[in-house]
């Protein structure tokens, strides 16, 4: 029996490809797997593991509240609390009534537990030193119902430590949408794999630190939904190079008024570590009071040299990107295209068709959830319920490379599996770090072989340097800039 430890509640930092499994892909392992006669099936290795590891996490703990529901959850939950009693433990093992039977798994739980001589209640604890949340898990369906709701809502009141089984009851697996209420938990044991919806979305803000536990389960490449975006690896930089070794990037935007944010993203570039960047104003009016450092070379988006340049279009673009981006949609050997001008494309189905047709691989878009709902005419809230689904058919639908911003990014490219981004946190949420996204990920395309690996490591670098910020300093774009 082992237990992995993924991600502190900020974020995780692998360092390999973790795979992460649908719970279609989850049933279909557990299908799979044949029981071996006289050995522990599936529920009972749970049971055990989830047991050891809620008291490792808090080894002083004497009552444990186990709230059950009607599922293999539940079930899961009474194997825990078979062991825990047997430690010597309190256990007040609540069971949700319900007019359906548990399935086959639990029942036979549920059998073991009253054998053990433990009671089983149909009510909360008055008080508990630690909860284990075995409510709700895979088989979630909709907001929780009574007494699933009542139960949740007194864990989150009592506000001590909260060990979910699998996922934190109301939290949909698959995708990282809460159904309210949802558990806010201390701390998640992902049985078999780990899910999605632990990653992104509002799942990374009611996980608690994530373990795992495959209980003996080994899960084949077909059964892999995504992957958490692993660690890249430093690009070497060898004594033996030049300016031209690096990439030269340009950023075409800053319509009047908004030149802020093309500053940005070009200082962005420079310090991501471009051989050459250039910033072409879309407006330079008024440029007063703008620091541009004078390593950025300043053109008119006229006057840019074409051959090997990665262009970064869109940054504080407004109306006037849209007239620009055929000629760069053409021409460009690799393209971001962030802000306006997705909007632009969104309106306008030549630039969707341009888009289309670039050369496969050379060009990412990184839409933040609403500029996504535009691309692909429908609303945000869509979006944002199926995450992975949503970048897969941006990526399909334009022939590109994604990174669908927000909590838990995704980066998406047609035939590819998705990843999930583990780094980076709300303290990203402020104007600016967008325009700082797109210039790092232009340099970063501008040297990597892929639009693929530009775009992950790209996502990689600016979450972990949101995660390593200076806890008492605020997280503003320029200053991010100093930290590349
Ligand atoms: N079977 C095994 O060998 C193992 C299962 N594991 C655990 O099993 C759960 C998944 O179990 P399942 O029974 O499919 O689903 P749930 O327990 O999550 O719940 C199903 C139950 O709840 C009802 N329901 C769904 N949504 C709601 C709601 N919002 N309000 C009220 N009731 C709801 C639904 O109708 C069903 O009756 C998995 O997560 C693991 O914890 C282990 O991994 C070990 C092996
Ligand atoms: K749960």
């Amino acid at each position: 029996m082992s237990f992995e430890w993924i991600a502190s509640h900020q974020s995780a930092k692998p360092t390999t490809e973790i795979p992460l499994l649908s719970s279609a892909d989850i049933r279909a392992i557990e299908a799979s797997t044949e029981p071996i006669i006289g050995q522990p099936g599936l529920m009972e290795q749970a049971g055990l593991a989830i047991a050891r590891w809620v008291l490792a996490q808090a080894p002083h703990a004497h009552f444990f509240w186990i709230a059950c529901g009607n599922g293999n959850n539940g079930g899961d939950g009474a194997e825990a609390a078979i062991h825990l009693h047997r430690w010597g433990k309190t256990v007040y093992v609540s069971a949700v009534k319900s007019p359906k039977s548990a399935p086959a798994d639990a029942s036979r739980a549920w059998t073991r537990l009253v054998a053990e001589g433990i009671a089983v209640h149909h009510e909360a604890p008055d008080s508990w030193d630690v909860c284990i949340d075995a409510l709700l898990g895979i088989g979630l369906q909709r907001h929780p119902e009574p007494p699933y709701a009542e139960w949740i809502k007194r864990i989150n009141q009592a506000a001590k430590p909260t060990f979910a089984i699998d996922v934190p009851s109301g939290l949909d697996a698959d995708t990282g949408s809460t159904f309210e209420p949802v558990v806010q938990a201390s701390a998640t044991l992902s049985l078999v794999g780990l899910k999605p919806g632990l990653f992104t979305h509002q799942g990374r803000d009611v996980c608690g630190d994530i373990w795992l536990h495959k209980l003996g389960t080994e899960s084949t490449t077909e059964h892999i939904r995504c992957t958490l975006n692993p660690t890249p690896k430093p690009l070497p930089r060898p004594h033996a190079s030049h300016k031209g070794s690096f990439g030269d990037v340009a950023i075409v935007g800053g319509a009047l008024g908004m030149q802020g944010a093309a500053v940005l993203a070009a200082c962005a570039a420079l310090h991501a570590g471009a051989g050459r960047v250039f910033l072409a104003f879309l407006n330079s009016e008024g440029l007063q009071g703008v620091g541009i450092p004078p390593d950025i070379m300043l053109r008119s988006p006229d006057t840019l040299p074409h051959q090997g340049l990665t262009v970064v279009a869109g940054c504080g673009g407004e109306h006037d990107i849209g007239h620009h981006l055929p000629h760069w949609l053409e021409l460009a050997e690799r393209l971001v295209i962030d802000a306006d001008a997705l909007n632009a494309i969104a309106i306008r189905p030549d630039l969707a068709q341009a888009l289309v047709q670039r050369r496969a691989d050379t060009t990412v878009i990184t839409p933040h959830p609403l500029e996504a709902a535009r691309l692909l005419g429908c609303k945000t809230t869509q979006i944002q319920a199926n995450r992975l689904d949503a970048a897969q058919r941006l990526a399909e639908t334009f022939q590109c490379t994604v990174i669908l911003k927000g909590s838990g990014s995704v980066i998406a490219a047609p035939g590819r599996k998705p990843r999930i981004n583990p780094t980076g946190n709300g303290r990203l949420a402020i104007g600016g770090t967008g325009d700082v996204l797109a210039g790092l990920t232009g340099t970063l395309l501008s040297q990597r072989s892929t639009a693929w690996e530009a775009a992950s490591e790209s996502c990689y670098i600016h979450g972990l340097l949101a995660d390593q910020w200076p806890q008492q300093t605020t997280l503003t774009a320029s200053r991010l800039i100093e930290h590349l």
